[in-house]
């Protein structure tokens, strides 16, 4: 179970605005994410991770605090065991396909499960700048799950998948998802495309 009861004042432009978050998310649960253009999505994702710090508030997972605001606890995010997927996919121009997935595991089998997984398994030597849109962010999927992570945070990491490769990969990742028990926040403007995958929803109301 992560616990997450947060509270981040947003820079908005007409002003500030409270982001609150009071949610427990199951383990192994899907939980899809949306709500309206500059209503808090990427920057909740970014709180979770570790990567902005709340004002106020813990998030829990298990028996581990992440954060406690009145603890003074704050863990980094490589201590948190979660896999992140960004908007831009932030991948290495240097390494090519399957240097991304050896950076952070050197299980072979399971790299070569994730490339089968990806349908990259033949495009593992190429660099991010020869690859498509949609290749680049099934890529940055894979490489999120390459350390097993406890908590998956992806934001919008359909956008770039055709239909066919969208429900293919939706598929297959719900299956790994269960056998891994990892638990999913998933950002999406079209919540549809997660028919069949998510199990729960977080709205997000705008200003
Ligand atoms: N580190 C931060 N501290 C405070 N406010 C921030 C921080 N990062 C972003 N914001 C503000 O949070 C607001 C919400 O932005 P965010 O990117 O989370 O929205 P979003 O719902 O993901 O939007 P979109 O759907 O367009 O991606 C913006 O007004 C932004 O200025």
């Amino acid at each position: 179970m992560i616990t997450v009861s947060i509270e981040k004042m947003l820079n908005a432009y007409h002003g500030q605005q409270v982001l609150h978050i009071n949610r427990q998310f199951a383990s192994g649960s899907i939980t899809k994410i949306y709500g309206p253009s500059g209503s808090g999505k990427t920057t909740f994702l970014k709180l979770v991770a570790g990567l902005i710090t709340p004002e106020k508030g813990a998030i829990t997972a298990g028996t581990l605090t992440w954060f406690n605001a009145e603890k003074k606890i704050d863990l980094p995010v490589q201590k948190r065991n979660i896999g992140f997927v960004f908007q831009n996919y932030a991948l290495f121009p240097n390494m090519n396909v399957r240097q991304h997935l050896q950076y952070a595991t050197n299980d072979e089998q399971w790299i070569n499960r994730l490339l089968h997984l990806g349908k990259l398994d033949t495009l593992y030597t190429r660099r991010p700048n020869y690859l498509s849109g949609g290749q680049q962010q099934r890529l940055a999927i894979l490489r999120a799950l390459t350390t097993k992570p406890q908590l998956l945070l992806m934001d919008e990491p359909f956008s770039a998948l055709d239909p066919k490769m969208k429900t293919e990969l939706i598929a297959e990742l719900k299956a790994i998802l269960r056998e891994l028990g990892t638990t999913a926040l998933i950002v999406s403007h079209n919540p549809q495309e997660l028919d069949g995958l998510a199990d729960s929803e977080l709205v997000f109301e705008g200003e």
